[in-house]
C-alpha cells in the first residue's frame, strides 16, 4: 500500500520575484519558476514516484508546475483535478501590492501578522483559518480518499493553501504556524497510515 501524497508549492511567479501580494491573481511562473517546477519532478522521480491522480488549482503558477513535474515524470496526460478551493489564500485589498511599501505603510508587525498568523485576516482577504476552512474539507472528501485507498498523489498548490492543510496534517497550532514557511518547488512527500495519520514525512529539497 503506497498511501503516498506529494505537496508542492509552485514555482516563483512573477509577482514572487516582484515582491507582491499576489492571492488570487492569476499570474504566471518566471523562467526560474519553471526550472523549480521541473527540478521538482526531477527529485521525484528519483524517488521512483508515480502518480495515480494530480490535484491543483485554478491558477496557472499551480497548474504549470504540477504539468512540468508530470512531464519530467513522463506522465503527461495524467488525469489532473483542478479545484478552486486549491487557490490560494485570498490576500483581499493587499493583492498586487509591493511587501516592503505595506511594511513602510502599516509596519512590520502588522505585514507579518496578515501574512502568517493563523486567525487575522488581511484587509478584505481570507485568514489562514478561512484558508484551511476550504482546503481541508476538499482534502478530506476529494484527495485523502485516492491516499487511503493505495494511492500516490500529487497535489500542486499556493505557500498559504499548503500551509493550512499541513498545520492539519502535522497537528501544528495557530502559534506553531506562524513560524512555517514553504519554500517554491520543494516537494513535502507525506506517507499515511491507514487510519489517515501521518506515517513519515520527507522535504525534498534540493
Ligand atoms: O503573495 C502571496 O499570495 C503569498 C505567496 O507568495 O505571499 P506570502 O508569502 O506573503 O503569504
Amino acid at each position: 500500500m503506497s498511501r503516498t501524497l506529494v505537496l508542492v508549492r509552485h514555482g516563483q511567479s512573477e509577482w514572487n520575484l516582484k515582491n507582491l501580494f499576489t492571492g488570487w491573481r492569476d499570474v504566471d511562473l518566471t523562467e526560474q519558476g519553471t526550472a523549480e517546477a521541473k527540478a521538482a519532478g526531477q527529485r521525484l522521480k528519483a524517488k521512483g514516484l508515480k502518480f495515480d491522480i494530480a490535484f491543483t488549482s485554478v491558477l496557472m503558477r499551480a497548474e504549470k508546475t504540477c504539468a512540468h513535474i508530470l512531464a519530467e515524470l513522463g506522465q503527461t496526460g495524467l488525469k489532473t483535478v483542478r479545484d478552486q478551493a486549491l487557490n490560494e489564500r485570498d490576500y483581499g485589498d493587499l493583492s498586487g501590492l509591493n511587501k516592503d511599501d505595506a511594511r513602510a505603510k502599516w509596519g512590520e508587525e502588522q505585514v507579518h501578522v496578515w501574512r502568517r498568523s493563523y486567525d487575522v485576516p488581511p484587509p478584505g482577504g481570507e485568514s489562514l483559518k478561512d484558508t484551511g476552512a476550504r482546503v481541508w474539507p476538499y482534502y478530506i472528501h476529494t484527495i485523502q480518499p485516492h491516499v487511503l485507498s493505495g494511492g500516490t498523489v500529487l497535489v500542486a498548490a499556493h505557500g498559504n493553501s499548503l500551509r493550512a492543510l499541513i498545520m492539519a496534517l502535522d497537528g501544528l497550532t495557530g502559534e506553531e504556524v506562524v513560524k512555517m514557511e514553504l519554500a517554491t518547488g520543494v516537494p513535502v512527500l507525506y506517507r499515511l497510515n491507514a487510519d489517515s495519520t501521518v506515517a513519515s514525512k520527507e522535504l525534498l529539497e534540493a
